[in-house]
């Protein structure tokens, strides 16, 4: 079968390739009951049971293909999008999407997906000399996100100079490197450099400390302005959304007296409201979603109301 025109029609849908994104996306398709099989080697997958083809690349080029219109929908991370605005910003002619217009980096942010949390941060050798991003301005810094590191230090130039617009000269040396960022500043390469920080573990072992944040970064559903199918992106979008409410919250059954089922159901209010269940002899079961990261507390405060048989269950999905 030849899978390239075989996407005529399908809706197409990047994913990350490889790396730290793919197995969450890959979780959330799966709960969104995208069913696909993806053969070895091949970067497009067709899915079985929708309309639509998978597309896998580096996290990297999704805002290209997403800008460009080329691909619909993607899942990559906020700082590769605020990266590829930075770089249609600072080259207008990459936006050759003409529904987009020059100038604009064609993407739109559908929702936060809840995974792949990191921060792009400035770095500075923890017993060196710098301590603020100003100390930093005129110095060589090291970075896979060029665009974003370049405008981070134009802006703190043009403060430097006492506000006047930056004239375009950036006197900050920017040098790109695609990995090991870290290395750079024990290695003489860089003063300072901006990467990303999950735990801080890879930039304390590398004797660096954070001086400043210039993305906060989370995984992200993006959709291109002038999608192929926008009752598709609607369906996917929904379910998605539901899925990972889904992962936000448990349902949580109890039964308790009907004397006290008002304060028992102050304590589970529900997404809207709490589904209660009229037993015999004067006692009521009540089911209510809860978030999970408050379940325990919520299990406490029931039980001081003279909840019984509290049960807690996951949640698969949601609408
Ligand atoms: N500790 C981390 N280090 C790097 N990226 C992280 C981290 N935690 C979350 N992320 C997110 O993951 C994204 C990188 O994803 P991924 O690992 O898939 O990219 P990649 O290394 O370019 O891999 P590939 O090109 O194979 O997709 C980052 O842009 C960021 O949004
Ligand atoms: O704060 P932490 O949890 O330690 O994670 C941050 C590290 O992870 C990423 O590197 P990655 O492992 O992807 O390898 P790379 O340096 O080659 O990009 C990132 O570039 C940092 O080096």
């Amino acid at each position: 079968m030849d899978l390239v025109n075989s996407l005529e029609g399908r809706l197409l849908f990047a994913l990350c390739q490889e790396g730290r994104l793919n197995q969450a996306a890959l979780n959330l398709l799966e709960g969104a009951d995208i069913q696909f099989r993806r053969q070895n080697r091949l970067d497009i997958a067709l899915v079985k049971n929708l309309p639509i083809a998978l597309i896998f690349l580096p996290a990297a080029d999704i805002p290209t293909f997403v800008g460009q219109g080329r691909v619909d929908l993607g899942i990559t991370g906020w700082d590769q999008v605020k990266e590829h605005d930075a770089a249609v910003r600072a080259n207008p002619a990459t936006a050759s999407n003409p529904a987009t217009g020059p100038g604009l980096s064609g993407c739109d942010m559908v929702m936060e997906l809840g995974f792949g949390a990191c921060r792009l941060q400035v770095q500075v050798p923890a017993n060196g000399s710098y301590n603020c991003s100003l100390d930093l301005v005129g110095r060589t810094i090291g970075t896979s996100f060029v665009n974003l590191a370049t405008d981070y230090f134009a802006k703190l130039e043009s403060q430097s100079t006492g506000g006047a617009p930056h004239n375009g000269t950036l006197h900050t040396k920017i040098v790109e490197l695609s990995g090991s960022v870290e290395a750079a500043c024990a290695l003489g390469v860089a003063d300072g450099i901006v990467d990303l920080v999950e735990s801080g573990e890879t930039m304390r072992a590398a004797g660096l400390m954070a001086i400043d944040t210039v993305v906060e970064s989370t995984a992200v559903l993006i959709r291109s302005h002038a999608p192929s199918n926008p009752d598709m992106i609607d369906l996917i979008t929904s379910r998605i959304r539901g899925v990972i409410t889904a992962q936000k919250y448990v349902l949580c059954q109890y039964n308790i007296e009907r004397s006290r089922l008002s304060e028992a159901t102050k304590i589970t209010p529900g997404k809207r409201a709490a589904t209660v269940t009229s037993l015999d002899d004067g006692w009521a079961a009540v089911s209510s979603m809860v978030k999970k990261n408050k379940i325990a507390l919520v299990m406490d405060d029931l039980s001081r109301v003279g909840a019984h048989d509290i049960l807690v269950l996951d949640i698969h999905n949601t609408r």
